[in-house]
Formats: C-alpha cells, structure tokens, sequence
C-alpha cells in the first residue's frame, strides 16, 4: 500500500510539471478581522469529503451525537477534490508566524474557465445541505392563541424537539420501496430549478395508508429525520375556518413536513371545519405557496370511499402502502428487536403466516418486546394467533391481544381445571357480550388476571401462577391497552 501510495505521489508531481496552474487563497478572516464566510463554507464541505480520510493527517473530533466522531483536516494537509472530471487540489496553509490560516486552492488554468464558478456555487450548497442536516428538528402542534382575546379562536403553532429515533434503517417494509423513497426525497431535495422552470411548487405529497400500527406515523419521524426537516401537525379538528388554516400556514416555514394524519376520518365523518375544496387548495398547494420547499404527508387507514379528486395525481404524488406484517417483515422484526437472524421455529412461524397476515408490526413488536427475554415464547406466542382461525381474529389491537392472552390461557387450561372453573364464576360469558365473536375457550378467563396480578395466588397453586407469570409480558400489554385496571400497590 504504501509503494502504490508513494508511486501515485511521483506520479502527479510528474503530471504537475505538464500544466499550468492557478492558485487561489481563502483566508480565515479578512482585513477587519472579520471572519471569512466563505473560509467556513469551503472548511465545512471539505471535511464531509471522504477523501479527508485519505489525507496523511487528520484530527478527530467527537460530533453532536454520542457516537459520532468528526474528521477534520489538519493544518497545512493536502487534499484532491473531483468535480465534473477536473481534479481540484486543496491545502489547508497556516502561517507559522501569524497562525492564521486559508485555504489555498489549486486548479489547472484550461479548467478554471469552465468549472471554478459551478464549482464555487457546488460548494455553496453542499454546505446549505450540510448545514440543514446538523439543524434541530422541532415538530410544530397547533394551540388556541391565548394572547388573542377576542381573538375568534384564532391558532398558533409550538414547538418542541422532534426526537423521534425512527429512521429510514429501522423502519420496516420492503428494501426496494425504502430505497424508492429516499432516491425520491433526494431527487425532490436538489429539484429546486426543475421545479421553477416547470412552474410548479416545489413540494412533494405523500399518501401512506395502511391498517392501524403497520408505521405509517413511524415512517414520518423517519422522513424528518432523513430530511431534517421540521415536522407540522395539523390536527384539523382544531382549524376553524379557511382563514385560520391560511393563517397557520404562512406562519410555518420552508423546509418543512406538513403532515395530516387520518384524514380519511376527516372526509367521512366531516369532522372538520373546513369545506372540501379548502382541503383540495391545501393539498394542490395553492396556500402554501408563500413558501418553498414542502413536502406534504397524508395518513388514511383505508383509501375506500374516498372522493377521487383527492387522490389525483398531483395532490398525492407517492402513494405508499403499509401492509400487516407478513414473514418477511417478521424476521427483521426478529433481528432487531431479539437479535434473532435464525431460529427453529422460524419454518413454523412461516407455516403460521400463510394462513394470512392478521398482526400488525405494532403487535408483534409489542410480543418482542414484551418477551424479549424469551425469543422462543415471543416466536410461539405469534404462532399461536395466527393458528387460531384467521376469521376470528378480531380487529381492533386490544381485541387482538386479549385473544392472544386467551389462547395462552387455553393452552394452559387443562392443566390447571381448578382455574378454569374459578374464571368462570367469576365473569361468566355473556358479561362480555363477546359471545358470539370468539369461541367459547377464547374468552373464558378473563378474570383471572385481576386474582393472579393481585397477588391472590392461594386459589391457584403456586404451578399455575407461576405459569402466568411466564406471560407477564402479555399480561402488561393488555393492561396497558385497558389502561390500568387495577392500581399499582395491588399488582
Ligand atoms: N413497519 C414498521 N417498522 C418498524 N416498527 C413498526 C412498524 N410498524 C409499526 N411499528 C411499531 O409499532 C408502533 C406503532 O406504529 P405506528 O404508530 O407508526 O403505526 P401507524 O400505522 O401510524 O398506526 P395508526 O394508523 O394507528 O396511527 C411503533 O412504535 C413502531 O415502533
Ligand atoms: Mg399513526
């Protein structure tokens, strides 16, 4: 390595002597002292170049984030930048007398005139972007002004740091769709021209939908975090009128997500204040053109019934399903909630899941979570719901995780007769009014988990209880699902 490295060296020394230079120097600070602009725009987009690395000496620096560790360019080190096929030489001088440094730019005289100034305007902004990536992301929520007394109502938006931890890496769907998606925002980012020339706003509008808990909200942190732009919710509800949204509006800035969830609830339930054409404005753009640079997200859980004219091209650019969670999406669950890449019951799980998909990632990461200390009980636990007839599987989240809970409970059940008997004095059938929907062995023990959380183990032998508290895991979703039944000096 280190000949290849000496030779490439006498190469272009050699090469040198055949061309005719032109340097330019960049001093840190100018004749008032003042500190140079452009200095720390070159320094800053040289020491996000790779090739830092190269160089013979370079500093390191710890960065914002914990993990993160900063190159950055030692003094009097040189560096070769490539842009549009010209090599571009930089070194990084510091006056041993003064200390005071520049950047010192070196470029062949037959390049100089067709790439210095794209060049310089590259450098420009790269550094913009760069700079937009370190930024805070904050989310934005809307408020009632209370400042505004007789102020009809009017809103106002505050903030706080958006720290969401999704990003695109953690989010799980399909490799090539993620992929789409960001090729797309990163072709949106640098569109801005494009965009102008064409006579169109420069934003971008999105459409995730999908069943509840399958990331559509996940996916969104993980675009403002990819994006490192600031997050808006409008919750529409909380809009009174055309006006206000107008309002609310003009008052965010560019760069930013403006983000709709639900809106499928809002069109059908008309629970909102705005008429239907406002939102049809809102969503061509047409009253955030003060601004620039959007990129506008809708939620819907399902898109049926929804008036075509909303789902045009143009006021939905990208449409992204969520689906529930198929093997696939298991596994990476697995991996990066369990650690697991393989496991022997991985060919039963895929057995379990071509009956259809009836969990969503929510609820299986909330098995893995739960029972992250037992990957194979999270592993049985999700064949286990997806062996109970997939039409029985019930809807809603809660619903679902109480049937798993049950099928636990079942599966214990001829162990333990003594429980099961208890249970169903306790809360007969009917009181659920759910008779109909589970089978009988489904919902017959509800009540147990108030007498085994409670502590009251003595009516059911210390086996039994133990057993239970195999699934403490579940037992915690479900609870917290039901938000707390029981308060927490009786658990
Ligand atoms: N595709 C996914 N990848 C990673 N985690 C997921 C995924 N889907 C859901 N989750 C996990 O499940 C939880 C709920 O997901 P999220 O809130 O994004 O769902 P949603 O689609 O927005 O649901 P809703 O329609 O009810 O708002 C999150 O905490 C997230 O960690
Ligand atoms: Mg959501």
């Amino acid at each position: 390595t280190s000949i290849l490295h000496i030779l490439k060296n006498w190469l272009r020394l050699l090469e040198d002597k055949f061309y005719v230079y032109q340097f330019y120097k960049v001093p840190q600070f100018n004749h008032n002292m003042q500190e140079n602009q452009l200095y720390r725009k070159i320094s800053t987009y040289l020491n996000s170049l790779p090739c830092v690395e190269d160089s013979d000496f370079t500093n390191l620096f710890s960065g914002s984030k914990s993990n993160d560790i900063n190159l950055v360019l030692n003094a009097n080190q040189k560096i070769v930048d490539n842009f549009l096929g010209a090599r571009i030489s930089w070194i990084n001088e510091k006056d041993e007398k003064t200390g005071v440094r520049s950047f010192v730019l070196k470029i062949r005289r037959n390049n100089k005139r067709q790439i210095l100034r794209t060049y310089l305007q590259h450098i420009h902004s790269k550094f913009d972007e760069i700079e937009q990536r370190r930024k805070e992301v904050r989310l934005f929520v809307i408020v009632n002004d209370e400042s505004n007394r007789n102020g009809n109502g009017k809103r106002r938006w505050i903030s706080v740091p958006f720290t969401h931890p999704a990003t695109f890496d953690t989010v799980v769907m399909e490799q090539d769709l993620k992929n789409k998606v960001k090729v797309d925002l990163e072709t949106f980012l640098k569109s801005k021209q494009h965009y102008n020339r064409i006579g169109r706003i420069w934003k971008r509008n999105y459409l995730l939908h999908g069943p509840s808990g399958t990331g559509k909200s996940t996916f969104i942190a993980a675009m403002a975090n990819f994006l490192s732009y600031d997050v808006y919710n409008i919750d529409l509800s909380k809009v009174s009128d055309d006006s206000d949204l107008k309002l609310l509006l003009l008052q965010s800035t560019n760069k930013s997500l403006i983000v709709i969830e639900d809106l499928d609830s809002y069109l059908r339930n008309n629970s909102t204040a705005l008429s239907f054409s406002t939102i049809l404005n809102f969503m061509d753009g047409i009253f955030s053109c003060y601004g620039d640079e959007r990129v506008m997200i809708f939620t819907m859980n399902s898109k049926d019934q929804i008036d075509p004219a909303v789902l045009r091209p143009g006021r939905i650019d990208h449409h992204i399903h969520f689906p529930l969670c198929d093997f696939n999406a298991f596994k990476s669950l697995a991996n990066s909630h369990l650690g697991l890449k393989d496991h022997k019951l991985f060919p039963q799980v895929e057995e379990s899941f071509q009956t259809g998909s009836v969990l969503s990632p929510a609820e299986i990461s909330e098995i893995m979570i739960s029972n992250r200390s037992s990957p194979s009980r999270a592993l049985k636990l999700v064949i286990s719901t997806h062996q109970s007839n997939s039409k029985l599987v019930p809807s809603r989240t809660s619903d679902k995780i109480e049937m798993i809970q049950n099928n636990i409970e079942a599966d214990l059940a001829p162990k333990h007769p003594l429980r099961l008997s208890k249970s169903k004095s306790v809360r007969p059938v009917e009181e659920s009014g759910e008779s109909d929907k589970y089978p009988q062995g489904l919902i017959k023990s509800k009540s147990v988990r108030p007498m085994v959380e409670s502590g009251e183990s003595g009516a059911f032998g210390k086996e039994s209880v133990n057993d239970l508290r195999k699934f403490y895991g579940l037992i915690r979703i479900k609870s917290r699902k039901k938000s707390l039944d029981f308060d927490t000096s009786e658990k």
